[in-house]
């Protein structure tokens, strides 16, 4: 089974260009090659982008099942088909002898990609579902895509409010689990766009549980509530038994409903239900609309960055998680997920409901956050403090694990500092140069991709077009 390519991984070396000293000072990078490589490289840059355009224009026009969605801002997706349907099983086909069946939602998103690939990569079988909307650059959702492609997992193009496409992955895999991670996420965004935060965190799971309940097995759910959902709670560590009725955002609020919903479907319908609280979670392939990814591409720009600070010059800290602790505890989770007892829509006894905090135990200042990326990065931050602004964010949050600890075996083992090292790592090398690289033995070929790579991200560093990158690798492969 293949590995995602990951930080552990130490990067191979540069090809015929030389960075600078550091390559994150100037972002520049000289070119060493020949006038043959040069060329090689724009006819790759061509050729990527005409791939590109036929590839978009291919998705749009093809065929099949019509879709239905309520949102305007959805494109319409097409799925169905025998051959869809041939990809959709083979991706959710369990190859361990005691694995499971798992519809991952959310699976290009920074958690669901990290579980989809564990699961994948112990023998589970794995079908993604995501909706590719543009909340943060969809390409770096297009690469995570790519990525899990290449270990074998399909994901399929749509939206969890479209009930029919639902119920057409049911009718073609009975899955045993589900895995929901989609959802519109981000404190502070909720100010600007709440219809879909409703749309998603709350329409949209209803519509999945509708169709979960219905399901003959109905599955076991496992999906991601929220640290935010604390609210403006004082007393730490937060413990879930703690009230969580002061939500600070409406993205907390949406959360906190789907606890709410989870335990209605669980209590009519006999549905296993087990919500996960996750608290900040960062590392490789994160998202960056969160503060250290943001943090980080600013201060390697030489940006200001606004960190925040309380009322009285109180410290603003959050329970950071590295994403590699929250992947274990989501198995965990699956692992421990008891059957739903329902089926067809009707309840036969009591079922499995959980909740539970997956943090790390150890919150850290937002300035020391900032401290930890200027020495990784070598770069002093210009650092502009600002008060909390209302929009949603709490002044701390701090897990308490203990109930993790017991039912799940979750044991959290990465500090902010091995973590984020790992994240810059990711930035600085994998995101380019291993992104896909595993397959292509020729060497030139690899000096040539990982040239194409390190122009782009010279330019546009976070924003990486990953189609063209996987265009041109396998053009390469070829
Ligand atoms: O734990 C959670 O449940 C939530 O964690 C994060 O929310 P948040 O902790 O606010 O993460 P960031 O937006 O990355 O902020 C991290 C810290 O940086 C601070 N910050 C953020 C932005 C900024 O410009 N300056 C600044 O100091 C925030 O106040 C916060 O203390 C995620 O974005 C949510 O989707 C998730 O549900």
């Amino acid at each position: 089974m293949k590995q995602m390519p990951h930080l552990d991984s130490a990067p191979s070396t540069p090809g015929r260009f030389k960075m600078d000293k550091s390559p994150f000072i100037h972002h520049r990078l000289r070119w060493h090659s020949t006038p043959c490589a040069k060329l090689t490289f724009w006819s790759l840059v061509l050729l990527g982008l005409i791939l590109m355009f036929f590839f978009h224009s291919s998705q749009s026009n093809s065929n099949s099942s019509p879709i239905s969605s309520s949102f305007s801002d959805y494109t319409t997706f097409s799925w169905g088909g025998p051959k869809w349907e041939k990809r959709v099983r083979s991706s959710a086909k369990v190859r361990a002898p005691n694995g499971i069946s798992v519809l991952v939602t959310g699976a290009a998103g920074f958690v669901g990609t990290h579980v989809s690939a564990a699961l994948k990569k112990r023998g589970d079988g794995v079908l993604g579902l995501d909706n590719f909307n543009d909340y943060y650059d969809p390409s770096l959702k297009r690469a995570r895509q790519a990525l899990l492609e290449r270990s074998g997992v399909f994901i399929v193009e749509g939206d969890i409010n479209d009930e029919a496409l639902l119920k057409k992955l049911f009718e073609v895999v009975p899955f045993t689990h589900v895995m929901h991670l989609a959802a519109q996420a981000g404190v502070r965004y909720a100010m600007r766009n709440p219809a879909s935060y409703v749309h998603s965190n709350v329409a949209g799971f209803v519509s999945l549980l509708e169709v979960c309940k219905s399901a003959k097995p109905q599955p076991a759910i496992v999906w991601a509530s929220s640290s935010s959902v604390y609210g403006l709670n004082t007393k730490v560590p937060f413990s879930e038994k703690d009230r969580t009725d002061q939500p600070a955002s409406l993205y907390a609020a949406t959360k906190k409903a789907g606890e709410e919903i989870a335990h209605t479907y669980n209590h009519i319908y006999g549905l296993s239900l087990t919500g996960l609280r996750f608290f900040t979670v960062y590392g490789p392939w994160g998202r960056p609309d969160m503060a250290y990814f943001f943090f980080t591409r600013d201060i390697l720009k030489r940006k200001a960055i606004p960190i925040f600070e309380a009322p009285n010059h109180g410290t603003v800290a959050r329970d950071f998680t590295y994403i590699d602790d929250i992947v274990k505890g989501c198995l965990g989770a699956l692992d421990t997920a008891e059957k739903s007892t329902g089926s067809g829509g009707k309840k036969t006894g009591p079922a499995q409901l959980r909740v539970f905090n997956l943090g790390n135990t150890s919150p850290v200042p937002v300035s020391d956050l900032v401290s930890i990326l200027e020495k990784l990065l070598k770069v002093k931050a210009k650092r502009t403090v600002m008060k909390l602004p209302r929009n949603g964010d709490v002044q701390f949050t701090h897990a308490n694990i203990s109930l993790a600890q017991r039912e799940l075996g979750y044991r959290p083992t990465t500090d902010l500092q091995t973590g984020l090292k790992k994240f810059v790592r990711w930035l600085r090398f994998d995101i380019s140069s291993s992104m896909a690289f595993g397959d292509i033995v020729n060497e030139r070929d690899k000096h040539v991709v990982r040239s194409v790579v390190h122009f782009v991200l010279d330019e546009h560093p976070i924003n990486v077009p990953a189609l063209f990158l996987s265009s041109a690798i396998t053009h390469l492969q070829h």
